[in-house]
């Protein structure tokens, strides 16, 4: 952990290369209390406690700073931060972010929202809201603080995309009244939302447009693709395929997603840009993949495919390579292997928990 002497140089940089430094150093001193130093990084990540977002608070804790997590815990736990509580730097918030938030802070990381499709169709009005009122309730914290602001966007602006691999000026081929379309709309609105308090406040905004990502603390049963298979791999059950399995996907390890989204939060961007791993793969390239790392003996079972359901998706990530110098360096079958220890240690640790239980139980009765 760094002390007071390690934390980044300064939050606002008035010799910013987009000549906004002064006035953005402006309406920091305006906004902040006189005695604030500018050296010390109040930053709030929301989605904290879900897959992406506790990744990301490990980061930034270890970068020495101040950091709040906000999570309504719908889909996040908190066994992914409980490494940090009792930390003098770490404060955790149970909040729906649909709901107003107040603190004084120099960062947003806006993250909260569900990913899976399984989890962001379950309640698809809860996603659209907290895509919409979710992202309005912290660009207005960020329009209030001066706090510079990062939005979690997705792959899915994209929709079923006719152009490959995908740059960020293709506009998106997104059916809005479909299953998806609560996350995908959702997110489209998000990101609009975001460049207009921009052109119309001057809210400092950070996107990214995130690919798919996998990598240890997926929940087993969170429905995408990589945490299924390496589940059911571990259980012995046999590979879903939804679909002919030849819908193409690129996974990005999570280590190298969060060097991005830090990237994108330092840079003087505004973006959109990809995150992504370029590598592309067929599911049933995938499931081949998990086969040979774990089971080769685990079968396949096709199933139908799911409604709306891209078929094709890579990432073009020439803009972060260039202006945020990131590109990711996992390969698949590397962190395919720490994901399968993950997994594999948290099962066996279940498995021997549920089985004390029972012991206990069973000696009790
Ligand atoms: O068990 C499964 C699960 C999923 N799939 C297929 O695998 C592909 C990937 O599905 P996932 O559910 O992992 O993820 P999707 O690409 O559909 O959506 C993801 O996109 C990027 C992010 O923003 C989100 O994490 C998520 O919305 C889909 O074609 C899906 O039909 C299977 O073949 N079997």
């Amino acid at each position: 952990m760094g002390t007071d002497g390690d934390k980044k140089e300064a939050v606002i940089d008035p010799q910013r290369p987009d000549g906004h430094g002064q006035d953005v150093l402006a309406t920091w001193r305006q906004r902040n209390a006189p005695n604030r130093p500018l050296t010390h990084l109040r930053v709030l990540v929301t989605g904290g406690a879900g897959f992406i977002g506790s990744h990301l608070v490990d980061r930034l804790m270890e970068e020495g700073h101040d950091v709040i997590l906000l999570d309504s815990l719908f889909t996040g736990t908190k066994t992914n931060f409980k490494k940090w509580l009792g930390h003098p730097n770490f404060e955790w918030v149970r909040h729906d972010v649909t709901e107003p938030y107040y603190a004084e802070v120099d960062r947003i990381y806006h993250l909260a929202c569900p990913a899976s499709p399984v989890h962001y169709k379950y309640n698809a009005i809860k996603t659209l809201k907290t895509n919409f009122l979710g992202t309005m309730n912290m660009l207005g914290l960020a329009k209030r603080t001066g706090a510079r602001f990062l939005l979690a966007s997705t792959s899915e602006v994209y929709g079923d995309p006719e152009v490959h691999p995908q740059v960020e000026e293709y506009f998106g081929n997104v059916n809005c009244i479909g299953v998806r379309s609560c996350y995908d709309e959702g997110k489209r609105a998000a990101e609009t939302m975001a460049f207009d308090y921009h052109r119309q406040h001057g809210v400092d905004i950070r996107v990214v447009r995130i690919f798919n990502t996998y990598g240890p603390r997926m929940v087993e049963n969170d429905g995408r693709v990589v945490s299924n298979f390496v589940g059911q791999a571990i259980k012995g059950e046999p590979l879903t395929i939804y679909g002919d399995g030849l819908q193409t996907r690129s996974f990005c390890y999570c280590g190298d997603l969060i060097e991005g989204i830090v990237r994108m939060m330092e840079s003087s961007h505004t973006g959109p840009f990809n995150l992504g791993n370029p590598g592309e793969f067929t599911m049933v390239e995938l499931a081949e993949h998990v086969r040979r790392l774990m089971n080769k003996d685990v079968e396949i079972k096709y199933l139908p495919a799911t409604p709306d359901d891209p078929m094709k998706r890579q990432p073009n990530i020439d803009k972060a390579m260039k202006y945020l110098d990131w590109e990711p360096k996992v390969s698949l079958e590397e962190g395919l292997k720490y994901m399968i220890e993950d997994f594999r240690t948290r099962i066996e640790a279940r498995n021997a928990a549920n089985a004390a239980m029972t012991e206990k139980e069973t000696g009790e009765g």
